[in-house]
């Protein structure tokens, strides 16, 4: 998977794929992280990318130029990538968006700044935006890192047996089951039995009806969208039975 990131801060970028997980992925070569940066593109010995808006109004806007011959260099050199505009006023980034992205062989990351980029060019060059939430950020670097973040776990080989992604929150479309290590006990509260019984099919079934208890419980809007068997009814059932009251 390569990732092409256009943006003022290469640097920014280059620090989340220095690190754990994703560092070793991109020095196994299954991630790659090319960053391109506007200001090397600029014409004028200033290196100006922004300016004032038109129509008055606070901050500054970036230019159509350099940005738009930084976008054709990165096409050019990934061929075939769609063209992702990090916005407040894009697709909301989920799952199955992720998923999808992660089928992609390459994805070019338009990161803005300021108060944004001049609509031109998002009409002639930008071929979908996504959010990742209502609020404004500085810019779309840090946006981009939680899509490359999110992205690459599904990269093949990635992540180990041992971390697999089919084991995240998400993955089934419930959240995460509750997490716990040594010691046994904190003050009075000890680890659920079951996850000492080495008895791995009790295992699975308790991790599931607590995922499922606690989606239901979190996110409701979830598990209607999902919809449960006749069998995680059943471990609904009993999770409610046992957090009455
Ligand atoms: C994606 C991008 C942004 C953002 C880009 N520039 C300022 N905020 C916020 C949320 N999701």
């Amino acid at each position: 998977m390569r990732f092409d990131v256009i943006t003022l801060f290469p640097e920014m970028v280059h620090g989340l794929l220095g690190h754990g997980v994703m560092g070793r992925a991109v020095d196994r070569g299954l991630i790659e992280l090319v960053t391109w940066n506007p200001r090397d593109y600029s014409e004028d010995r200033h290196a100006t990318v922004d300016d004032r808006p038109y129509g008055g109004g606070p901050g500054m806007v970036m230019k159509v130029e350099p940005l738009r011959t930084t976008i054709r260099a990165a096409r050019a050199a990934a061929a075939a990538a769609p063209v992702i505009y990090l916005s407040p006023d894009g697709e909301r980034l989920d799952g199955p968006r992720v998923r999808r992205l992660a089928q992609d062989r390459r994805v070019i990351l338009l990161c803005g700044r300021y108060e944004g980029i001049d609509e031109r060019l998002i009409d002639e060059e930008v071929d979908q935006s996504l959010s990742i939430g209502d609020y404004v950020l500085s810019g779309g670097e840090l946006p981009a890192m939680v899509v490359m973040d999110a992205v690459a776990r599904l990269v093949p080989g990635v992540l180990g047996h041992a971390e697999s992604a089919s084991q995240d929150a998400f993955a089934d479309g419930l959240l995460d089951c509750p997490h716990y290590t040594r010691p046994e006990w904190i003050d009075d509260r000890r680890v659920p039995a079951v996850l000492l019984s080495g008895d791995h099919q009790a295992v699975a079934r308790w991790r599931l009806k607590q995922a499922l208890g606690r989606t239901l419980e979190k996110r409701p809007d979830l598990l209607d969208q999902r919809g449960v068997s006749d069998d995680e009814q059943a471990l609904l059932d009993e999770y409610r039975a046992g957090h009455q009251g």
